[in-house]
């Protein structure tokens, strides 16, 4: 059987370099092409790529994915910074060129994305609920993908099940003291020297606390998770948001 021809886009990166090692390292894909900053994408092109990794920055993964859908190259992305918006644009996109798929994947860890589904699960059931995300200090956004999307999810359950609004006394505060507030939970972003990538959802009723907590100790965390994107978006047409849904937990 031939091998699956893929490309990562941020090949020099944190992450980028070992999706590079690990498509290197699996025996039913080829990598074809490893693109930084400065290499043209015609490398993909050139090279037959039929899925591309992208994991960049904000900042260039809406043109990366243009170039990907303009050329049928099925992608699977881990860039974060993704607003309703910005996935409505690329379902735009995709509608143009149906039989192409996208995976944008908050976070490609099995942990990470069970911390997810816990917590969706487990929020409806607490009268408070905040969201503690800590990264190493070279991280570019804040807060984490990861830690977003968390809290939308939990807001979402907190919506759908009636939920009270969280009680909070708080009459005065710093800026920022008490977190960045998405869809009404409130998100905490730690940068430390030391980290990776790490998260807790902390749940509180009368009596009682819940913590859920993931920790990405190394980077090969995210490995399986991109591997089984690249292996599955290629039959998976249109755009699937979150890991979630390849692994029949959504
Ligand atoms: N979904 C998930 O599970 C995970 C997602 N991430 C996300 O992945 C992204 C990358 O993270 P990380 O590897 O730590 O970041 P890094 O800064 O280490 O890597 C980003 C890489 O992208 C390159 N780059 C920047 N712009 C372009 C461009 N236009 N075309 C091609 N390459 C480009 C950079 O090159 P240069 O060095 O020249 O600037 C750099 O090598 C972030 O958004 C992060 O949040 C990270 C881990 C897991
Ligand atoms: O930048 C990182 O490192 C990570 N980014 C993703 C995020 O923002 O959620 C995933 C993981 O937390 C690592």
């Amino acid at each position: 059987m031939s091998k699956l021809r893929v490309a990562v886009i941020g090949a020099r990166g944190r992450i980028g370099s070992e999706a590079v090692r690990a498509v290197e390292a699996a025996d039913d894909l080829e990598l074809v092409a490893a693109a930084g900053r400065e290499d043209p994408l015609t490398a993909l092109t050139d090279a037959g790529a039929q899925v591309a990794v992208e994991l960049t920055r904000p900042d260039a993964v809406m043109d990366n994915l243009a170039f990907c859908l303009d050329h049928g190259i099925h992608a699977v992305v881990g860039t974060t910074g993704w607003t309703e918006e910005r996935l409505t644009r690329v379902r735009e996109r995709l509608a143009k060129t149906p039989g192409t798929g996208v995976l944008i994947a908050p976070n490609f860890s099995l942990g990470a994305v069970l911390t997810m589904k816990f917590a969706q699960v487990a929020a409806p059931y607490f009268e408070s609920v905040e969201v503690i995300e800590l990264h190493h200090p070279k991280k570019a956004d804040a807060p984490s993908g990861t830690a977003a999307r968390t809290a939308q999810l939990i807001a979402e359950a907190r919506e759908a099940a009636g939920s009270a609004p969280m009680p909070d006394a708080t009459e005065t505060a710093l800026d920022g003291a008490r977190g960045a507030s998405v869809d009404g939970v409130p998100v905490h972003s730690v940068r430390l020297r030391g980290l990776l990538a790490h998260q807790e959802v902390l749940l509180g009723a009368e009596g009682e606390t819940l913590t859920i907590r993931h920790d990405s100790l190394h980077h090969s965390s995210f490995m399986p998770g991109i591997l089984l994107g690249v292996r599955r978006v290629v039959e998976t047409p249109g755009l699937t948001f979150g890991l979630e849904h390849l692994l029949d937990l959504s």
